[in-house]
């Protein structure tokens, strides 16, 4: 299947700039165009990615000229002289952007806000895809239908349309390491977004598995009720934080301990995907640990923030 020629990436962040490289080292995107309502995240992002592109090139991995051409095909889209909110997805659109990839943080709000500017912007027949950890893709779906305008009602053969091209592709944290894909077709979603979704994930060099649209798909269902009950033990006082880690690294054999892991994956984004299970469900299991909240509150995100469980 044709890959998309100029890809969209919405969202700089630790996943947008992952999804970026990704796309640019291995699928080969020719044009990856990188956009965050932040421009200092891009800055940053970028000086990160030029980090581990020199030291794939010191460890013998790509070459230099592979490295050079990585960071030529990512060109960044400057929001400073924008004229509204939404004046970005213009540019996207003018640009060519065959398919978007957004990951922008956890809220809904914020989401439906970029899809519906996404589908009054880009041409229609745009690949609309979300890295959500969990937010509905059916909703999001209905979002960009109501980005066309009054005129065009969820059901009718436009906002069909419009709905069939959202597709969920949700990778793994850090992007350039995990081998996973999780691709998901909201209740709208064409065949032909999905097969395309999947064809990109797996030129990035994933594996691809497939969920339905449920609360935190098959990934976020099953990890973060995990990572909520080890911050409830820390909370409750069970074990201290090293010997709750300490207990999942060396007795069950896992790479890094619960509470490291949220810190990687970002306490504001666990919260929030945590709250999206509570809120889906409304299954009391689901509800999230007060002393998670008070950490978000407090502003200890994890390493993105420099202090979390852990410092930084
Ligand atoms: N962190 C993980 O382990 C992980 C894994 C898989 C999926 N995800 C999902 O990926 C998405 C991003 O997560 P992250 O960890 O990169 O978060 P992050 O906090 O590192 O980055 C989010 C970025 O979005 C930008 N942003 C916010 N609102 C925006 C808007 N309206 N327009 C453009 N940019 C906007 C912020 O400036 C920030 O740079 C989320 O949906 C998250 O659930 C995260």
């Amino acid at each position: 299947m044709a890959l998309p020629r100029t890809i969209s990436v919405i969202g700089a962040g630790q996943m947008g700039i992952g999804i970026a490289l990704v796309a640019s080292l291995r699928a080969r995107i020719p044009k990856v165009l990188l956009y965050d309502q932040n421009p200092a995240q891009i800055t940053k992002g970028l000086e990160f990615m030029d980090k581990l592109l020199a030291k794939d090139v010191s460890k013998g991995r790509i070459s230099e000229e592979d490295a050079k051409a990585t960071r030529e095909r990512i060109i960044s889209i400057n929001s400073s002289s924008a004229k509204d909110e939404y004046d970005w997805a213009r540019e996207l659109g003018e640009r060519g952007t065959e398919m978007v990839i957004e990951a922008a943080s956890e809220r809904v709000s914020i989401k439906e806000g970029i899809f519906r500017a996404l589908a009054r912007n880009l041409s229609n027949d745009a690949v609309l895809a979300s890295n959500t950890s969990s937010i509905s893709i059916t909703k999001l779906a209905g979002a960009a239908v109501d980005g066309l305008g009054k005129n065009v009602s969820r059901a009718s053969e436009e906002g069909k349309s419009c709905a069939g091209r959202v597709v969920g592709v949700h990778f793994f944290n850090p992007v350039p390491v995990m081998k996973l894909c999780e691709v998901i077709p909201g209740l709208q979603t064409s065949e032909a977004t999905l097969e395309r979704a999947k064809a990109f994930a797996a030129a990035c060099g994933k594996e691809v598995t497939t969920s339905k649209d449920v609360p935190g798909f098959v990934s976020n269902a099953l990890l973060m009720p995990f990572l909520n009950e080890a911050i409830m033990c820390l909370e409750s006082g069970t074990a201290t934080r090293d010997d709750i880690d300490k207990t999942l690294r060396l007795g069950m054999g896992h790479p890094m301990g619960p509470l490291q892991l949220a810190d990687f994956i970002g306490l504001d984004t666990c919260l929030a995907i945590q709250e999206t299970l509570y809120e889906g469900t409304r299954d009391s299991k689901y509800r999230p640990s007060i002393l998670l909240g008070r950490m978000v509150d407090a502003g200890w995100l994890g390493k993105k923030s420099g202090k979390g469980f852990y410092d930084y």
